[in-house]
């Protein structure tokens, strides 16, 4: 194990088990999401953890923030339904175990999270972001996240075509929920597919005169960039063949399904922006103000520097002939060493 800290114990309250993985303080106050979901077994939530803490540090490390990498998992039975006020209970236990950690760590929203119920963890401990705005919080992070994703753009397109005007480009969007809709608003000008496997979604993509298609055609559209903005997972050993963009650039969390699949996609010669740094703008932001104590103007501009990050990876990986994932993992190693 590679990890601080860990601490797994039943609620109080709720009787759940809540596991909080602090993977490394070295850089800083560990930070990383907050997750409810439902597990076979509560110790597969542990391991969730572990996984998802060290992978916070890496994110944090590359994103420049002077913090480390921890996640808080609670392991729902599967099927299991909670009314409102277990939810609150539940919600209060994660406040106390964190608040018992004396700010080691802090949390945010994640997977079955979200902003409303970090101001109930925040009744219980400091130590939290992205609480709604009418708590003190710095609300919901996915126009930040979006700002982020666009700044990645410039730079992937800088990188790969020479120039980063996004109105030269063609590009599909893969996605129109909190971020994708935002990320279609700041395409204005390029030339834009979309699609979403919810159907209510045509109606925006319609309104910033982007043209509909399938999920399945935007994947495989012979575009400029794709921006996967809906699940992770896409990218695979089947999916990786049928592919048609130059570039991808996208929000959605671990697009690999396994992290072999980014030589698949040099191989290929499709140039492929890291997902952790990508999608870093939401978590940057909310930390910044909320953790760091950061003015706006200081956050902004952490949040614009994901692209000369990104620069710095793709000039790595082609100077040196590794892939930007393998760019983004030394980078990260190096940070977390250094620190
Ligand atoms: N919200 C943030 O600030 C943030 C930050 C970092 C990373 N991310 C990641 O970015 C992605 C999008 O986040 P979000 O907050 O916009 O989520 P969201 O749930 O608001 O939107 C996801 C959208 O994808 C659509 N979708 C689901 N499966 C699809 C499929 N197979 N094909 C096409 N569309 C599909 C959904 O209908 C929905 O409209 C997620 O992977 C998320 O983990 C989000």
């Amino acid at each position: 194990m590679n990890h601080e800290h860990v601490v797994t114990q039943r609620g109080r309250r709720s009787r759940l088990p809540i596991t909080v993985a602090i993977h490394s303080t070295a850089r800083g106050r560990a930070a990383g999401g907050c997750r409810i979901a439902a597990y076979p077994h509560w110790r597969d939530g542990v391991t969730d953890a572990l996984r998802l803490s060290q992978a916070m540090s890496g994110k944090c490390a590359i994103a420049g923030l002077p913090l480390g990498g921890g996640k808080t998992v609670v392991s729902l039975p599967l099927s299991y339904d909670m009314s409102t006020t277990a939810r609150r209970d539940l919600l209060q236990d994660i406040g106390d175990l964190i608040a018992s950690l004396h700010g080691a760590y802090a949390t945010g929203p994640d997977v079955g999270t979200g902003p409303d119920d970090m101001a109930v963890i925040g009744e219980r401990t400091d130590y939290v972001f992205c609480r709604p705005e009418s708590a003190g919080g710095s609300g919901d992070s996915s126009l930040h996240t979006a700002t982020g994703v666009l700044a990645a753009l410039r730079a992937v397109c800088a990188h790969r075509f020479g120039g980063d005007d996004l109105s030269a480009r063609s590009v599909a969007v893969l996605g129109l929920g909190r971020v994708g809709a935002h990320v279609l608003r700041m395409l204005a000008g390029a030339r834009v597919i979309a699609a979403d496997v919810d159907p209510g979604r045509r109606d925006l993509a319609t309104r910033y005169g982007a043209t509909w298609v399938s999920p399945q055609d935007c994947l495989t559209a012979d575009v400029d960039v794709l921006i996967p903005a809906a699940l992770g997972g896409l990218l695979t050993a089947a999916t990786v063949p049928t592919l048609r963009c130059a570039a991808i650039a996208g929000p959605a969390n671990n697009q690999l399904d396994v992290p072999a699949t980014a030589g698949l996609l040099h191989e290929r010669g499709i140039l492929w922006a890291p997902d952790i740094a990508v999608s870093a703008g939401g978590l940057i932001h909310a930390t910044a103000r909320e953790l760091l104590h950061e003015t706006p103007e200081q956050a902004a501009q952490r949040v614009a520097a994901i692209g000369a990050t990104l620069t710095g990876l793709l000039d790595t990986a082609a100077g040196t002939g590794i892939t930007p994932a393998a760019a983004a993992d030394q980078l990260a190693a190096g940070r977390l060493l250094v620190s």
